[in-house]
């Protein structure tokens, strides 16, 4: 599957452009991690990849065919975690994902809701009313949904939000079996998430593609412009000096920042996914 996305704008009835200008193609199999701080644009973006939207202007293809065109075709190919996903309360985790194989239109929905709850880990859960549910246990049904039928193209909107850390890493490695023939996109403001499991990242900010790359290029960036120094060290004005975090040692308190220009008596620092993250939207905001 291959989605290409032409100079799409997107400006809401109230006059906000949330998106400007995008271009980009995405391209199964991938794992793509959308990131972007809050109101970048980018449910937006994943509203307008699922047709829930219309673009402003500027065109998206589906293996060359027009969105407006291929839209049902789309939706039978499609799993989707929004990042406001509403649960039927008074049913059982097993009778919500029948009702959503239904509505898919799964040819086999009890072998398809087999592997959503083996995926997801509720097998046991799963004559469960959502009401008892915890807050993670109710993400893990809402990722299982979109995994019914393993469609071959699957966003998730935050779908870690509620997870504790050993459930995250368990659903990191599910996003990247899953991605092995398929078109993931993980939408998500968490590094850890993208850090190891996205062979592509995309970044945005006030509705504009800063990056699209490996993380590795992203982290290549940011080189030169990590360092490590002691708190009380002269920090220019002009430097756009972020501190990520500070370190108590035996010769004093240490600040760890990014910086176009560090401090004359910072020591570099290799950079991480985050420092880069971080460096490539505070750079851009200056
Ligand atoms: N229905 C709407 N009408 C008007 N403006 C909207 C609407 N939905 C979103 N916006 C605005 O568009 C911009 C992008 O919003 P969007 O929800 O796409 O961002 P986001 O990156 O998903 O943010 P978050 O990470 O906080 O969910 C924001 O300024 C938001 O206030």
């Amino acid at each position: 599957m291959r989605i290409t996305i032409e100079h799409v704008n997107m400006i809401y009835p109230t006059g906000k452009q949330a998106l400007h200008d995008i271009s980009l193609t995405m391209e199964s199999p991938s794992l793509i991690g959308l990131l972007g701080p809050n109101g970048a644009g980018k449910s937006t973006l994943m509203k307008l990849l699922v047709a829930g939207l219309l673009p402003s202007s500027g065109d998206i293809t589906v293996d060359g065919e027009p969105l407006v065109k291929c839209e049902q075709a789309l939706k039978a190919k499609l799993g989707c975690l929004p990042q406001h996903f509403g649960l039927y309360d008074e049913l059982t985790v097993w009778q919500f994902l029948d009702y959503m194989a239904a509505l898919k239109g799964c040819s086999d929905s009890r072998a398809a809701i087999d592997e959503a709850l083996a995926a997801t880990g509720l097998k046991e859960l799963r004559k469960t009313r959502i009401r008892t549910l915890s807050g993670g246990q109710r993400q893990r049904v809402g990722i299982a949904q979109a995994l019914l039928g393993m469609p071959e193209f699957l966003i998730f909107d935050e779908p870690t939000v509620g997870l504790d850390p050993e459930e995250r890493i368990r659903f990191r490695n599910l996003f990247s079996e899953t991605a092995q023939n398929k078109l993931v996109l993980l939408s998500t403001h968490i590094i850890d998430d993208v850090q190891s499991v996205c062979n592509r990242l995309i970044i945005i900010d006030h509705g504009r593609i800063l990056f699209t790359g490996t993380p590795e290029e992203l982290i290549r960036q940011a080189s030169g412009h990590v360092g490590v120094f002691p708190c009380a060290a002269s920090i220019r004005r002009d430097s756009g000096l972020h501190i990520t975090s500070r370190i108590n040692t035996a010769k004093g308190v240490l600040c760890r920042g990014v910086a176009k220009t560090l401090p004359p008596e910072a020591e570099a620092a290799e950079p991480t996914l985050e420092d880069a993250y971080l460096y490539l939207i505070t750079k851009e905001g200056q």
